[in-house]
Order: C-alpha cells, then sequence, then structure tokens
C-alpha cells in the first residue's frame, strides 16, 4: 500500500503524513484486509490541536466563592496554550480514535474505525515498518524520526495491541498514554486484551469494573495510572455486556483526558502520580 499522508484538518493547514504499519511491527492497527487475510494494517493518525481553553486570570468571587467572570474579562483572560499534535495508535475497529477524533473536530479536544475513519475525515497515513509485504514502510528508528519531524508532542493507544518498544518509550518519555479496558492494576498485562479482558472479570466475580488510562512505559499496562472510571459488573452480564458498559466510559474518558492533555493540565505529584487538575478550578484535581 502507498505511503499516504493523514492529518486532521483543524487547523493544520500542512497535510503531513503518518505512520501505517503491518502485522509484525507496531503501531496503530487497523483490521483491513490484503491479499494475505492474516496480514493486518496499522496505521499511526495525527491530529493537530487547536488554540485551546487556557485558565482564567481574572477572577471575581461571587457568593458561593465560584470563580465569575464577564463575557469581556472571559475573553480577556484566555492564555493561548501551546498547541499539541497527537498521534492515534488504534487496532481494530478505533471507536476510541473516532471518539477523540469527533470531539476534536466539536472542538472540545483540541489536539484521529481506523484508517477508513482517517481517510474519510482527511486524516493522512504513512506506511510503517518496512517489511517484505510493505516495502514502502519505514523503521522503527524512522518511526521516531518521522514523529518528531512531525512534532507530534503525544501519542495516543486506544485498543492498540503490540508491544511499545523502549526506543520509542525513550523517545516520548511521559507523552504515550493507553486506555486499558479494567481497573488496572487488576486483569492487565499480556493476554489481557479485548474480551479476554471482560471474560476475566466477569470469572472472577468482580463486582466492578471500568476503564483505565494511564502512561505507556516498557512493560503492558505497568505506566502510571492517570484516570479511571467505575462501571458495574451485573449479576448476568455476558462479556459482551460488560464490554459495552465499559467502552463507554472509554469513549467519555479519553476524551476528557484529551482535553486534560492539551490544556496542559496533568501534572505530576512528588511521587511520580500524574494527576488532572480540574479545569473550572485550578486549585481542585479530578
Ligand atoms: N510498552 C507498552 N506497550 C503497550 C502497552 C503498554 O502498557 N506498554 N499497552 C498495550 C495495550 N494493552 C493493554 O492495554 C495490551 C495489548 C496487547 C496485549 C497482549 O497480550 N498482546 C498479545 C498480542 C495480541 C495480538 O497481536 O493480537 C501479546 O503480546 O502476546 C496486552 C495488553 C499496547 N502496547
Ligand atoms: N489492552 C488493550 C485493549 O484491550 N484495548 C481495548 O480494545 C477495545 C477496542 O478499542 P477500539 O474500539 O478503540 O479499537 C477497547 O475496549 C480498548 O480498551
Amino acid at each position: 500500500m502507498e505511503a499516504q499522508s493523514l492529518l486532521s484538518q483543524f487547523p493544520s493547514n500542512s497535510t503531513k503524513p503518518l505512520l501505517q504499519t503491518p502485522r509484525e511491527s507496531f503501531s496503530v492497527n487497523f483490521s483491513k484486509s490484503q491479499k494475505l487475510d492474516s496480514l493486518k494494517t496499522r496505521y499511526c493518525v495525527k491530529l493537530a490541536s487547536q488554540r485551546v481553553r487556557a485558565e482564567k486570570r481574572l477572577v471575581c468571587r461571587n457568593s458561593v466563592g465560584r470563580d465569575v467572570l464577564s463575557p469581556q474579562e472571559e475573553e480577556d483572560s484566555l492564555i493561548r496554550v501551546q498547541r499539541k499534535k497527537l498521534a492515534v495508535f488504534v487496532s481494530g475497529g478505533g471507536s476510541n480514535f473516532r471518539s477523540i477524533h469527533e470531539a476534536a473536530v466539536r472542538g472540545s479536544v483540541y489536539g484521529c474505525g481506523g484508517a477508513e475513519h482517517a481517510r474519510n475525515n482527511g486524516i493522512p497515513v504513512i506506511v510503517f515498518p518496512k517489511t517484505s509485504n510493505v516495502p514502502e514502510g519505514l523503521s522503527s528508528t524512522d518511526l521516531v524520526a518521522a514523529l518528531r519531524r512531525y512534532e507530534v508532542d503525544f501519542i495516543l493507544l486506544a485498543g492498540y495491541l503490540k508491544l511499545i518498544p523502549v526506543e520509542l518509550i525513550r523517545a516520548y518519555q511521559r507523552s504515550i498514554l493507553n486506555i486499558h479496558p479494567s481497573l488496572l492494576p487488576a486483569f492487565g498485562g499480556k493476554g489481557y486484551y479485548g474480551m479476554k479482558v471482560h471474560r476475566a472479570v466477569i470469572a472472577s466475580g468482580a463486582r466492578y469494573s471500568g476503564p483505565t488510562i494511564h502512561f505507556v512505559d516498557e512493560h503492558y499496562d505497568t505506566g502510571r495510572i492517570l484516570a479511571q472510571r467505575v462501571v458495574p459488573v451485573l449479576a448476568n452480564d455476558t462479556a459482551e455486556e460488560l464490554a459495552a458498559r465499559v467502552l463507554h466510559e472509554e469513549h467519555r474518558l479519553y476524551v476528557e483526558v484529551t482535553e486534560a492533555l492539551c490544556e496542559d493540565r496533568i501534572v505530576w505529584r512528588e511521587d511520580g502520580v500524574p494527576i488532572i487538575r480540574s479545569r473550572e478550578n485550578p486549585k481542585e484535581y479530578c
């Protein structure tokens, strides 16, 4: 498959390519029929960010101590925050990618199912890495160089099923997030992906589950936890019913986290735990 470019158009005014990988390497994975049915093509999609809402500088306290600004003060208090460029690594349907992209189109995320969704929205794709089936692909080293060249700030794994190599981890320290469909550290690690996670949760008798978003380190699902949401596990739940309940929360949580990421509202505690500062009140944390 020839290299094409894949990038959000808001407000990027230059089309920069993104990456596509075949099965045996990493990056974004879209199930796509190929001449070799088992071959899965993977892509990395990149979303450019936009001007983001920043913290209010001037505040007037009302009777309940809430920050109140006049429309003019609201406008005046907006500070431009550094725009963010995001690369999204996706396996399977890419529903989390689509949620994030749709939020970006709505304007709530400032900062891309799979390749088709990306292409249908004018987001360009690059082939990665070089293999016998995909000779035009990039090497892992080239992946890092390409991400740097396109000034990618953050990488979002969203249903992605391959281990991110340490080369990329080192190049993007504290800048790669992953969403996992259980309350880590429970039901995580090698072998825990997709429906396998939900089946294990139900078999365990756990009464609660939910998505976890964490920073990515060199092992599966052991990076610092950033955000979680809890959903009930019902006594007669099938794995599919639980998966749907968790996925619904995933879509909401990943959009909220991506908004915080693009608004520089993720801070690191002294003990190394990342936390999200409230958009409404910088003194509060989510
Ligand atoms: N360096 C990291 N890479 C990745 C992480 C991570 O935390 N650190 N998270 C995974 C996503 N993930 C869970 O959230 C996950 C994905 C896949 C597996 C797994 O066991 N995969 C199988 C292969 C599956 C396949 O190719 O179809 C395996 O490695 O045997 C566990 C957890 C993304 N990358
Ligand atoms: N361990 C990784 C893992 O299991 N990821 C899970 O894959 C599903 C499909 O995501 P998608 O619809 O965004 O492609 C999602 O539930 C995601 O949490």
